[in-house]
């Protein structure tokens, strides 16, 4: 998908991906991290995810990236929070929003992933892929996990995936299967399943579809 659908997407408000409660399996999992307080915290494709408050509820940093400004402004609009807007000096199309939430530092790129550089995030502990990996297409992932990589310097993730008959549906979200999964990560990270279960997609709800989360370490 390139940066013209998400956007218009956006500018559309058709984000059915995004979530008006916290996701019960990042609850549920991301201890498995066993982060020390005030770890950086990435959330890769953020969205305006309230998934980010839980994290800085618990005492991380966050440090998103999201392509659309439209998304990154409701998402301190819809928390009452008025954030510092810092615009790149040599990149107009990259901004940061920097704000305080729960005592803890959250910081959003609005930016192109592809764009950005391990300098520009400087140091991570974590990551967090909700809907980021499964959003990208077939030839754009190998890209997008080396750059995961790359700006994070294989920092441990949790990562949701969907996966089903890829047949039967076109995405996003794209099926993203164990073997697929492996073949992006298992030369850099231990892939470990944590769960895995039936799910539904709301854009096809007759789809049989199974969803895992992933601890790379
Ligand atoms: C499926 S949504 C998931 C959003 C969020 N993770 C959530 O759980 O609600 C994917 C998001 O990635 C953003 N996105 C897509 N390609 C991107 C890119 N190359 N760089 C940064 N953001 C991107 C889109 O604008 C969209 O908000």
């Amino acid at each position: 998908m390139n940066p013209e659908f998400w956007q218009s997407r956006w500018q559309e408000g058709r984000i059915g991906f995004h979530k008006s409660d916290i996701n019960p399996l990042l609850v549920e999992y991301f201890d498995k991290l066993d982060l020390s307080p005030s770890s950086r915290v990435l959330v890769p494709l953020c969205g305006k995810s309230l998934d980010m408050i839980w994290l800085a509820q618990q005492g991380y940093e966050v440090i998103g990236i999201e392509l659309s400004e439209i998304a990154v402004q409701a998402f301190f609009a819809e928390q009452g929070i008025t954030p510092a807007i810092h615009q790149l000096a040599d990149n107009p199309a990259m901004k940061y929003y920097q704000a305080e939430l729960a005592g803890q530092t959250i910081g959003l790129w609005v930016a192109d992933i592809f764009a950005l550089t391990a300098d520009d995030i400087d140091h991570i502990d974590a990551l967090y892929d909700r809907a980021a990996l499964i959003a990208m297409a077939n030839d754009m992932r190998p890209n997008y996990s080396q750059q995961i990589r790359h700006i994070s310097d294989n920092a441990a993730q949790l990562i949701i995936t969907l996966s089903y008959d890829q047949n039967k549906k076109d995405g996003p979200p794209f099926s993203v299967d164990d073997k697929q999964v492996q073949q992006y990560y298992s030369d850099h990270y231990q892939v470990y399943e944590l769960a895995s279960g039936p799910t539904s997609i709301g854009s096809a709800p007759d789809l049989t579809v199974t969803q895992q989360v992933w601890h790379l370490y």
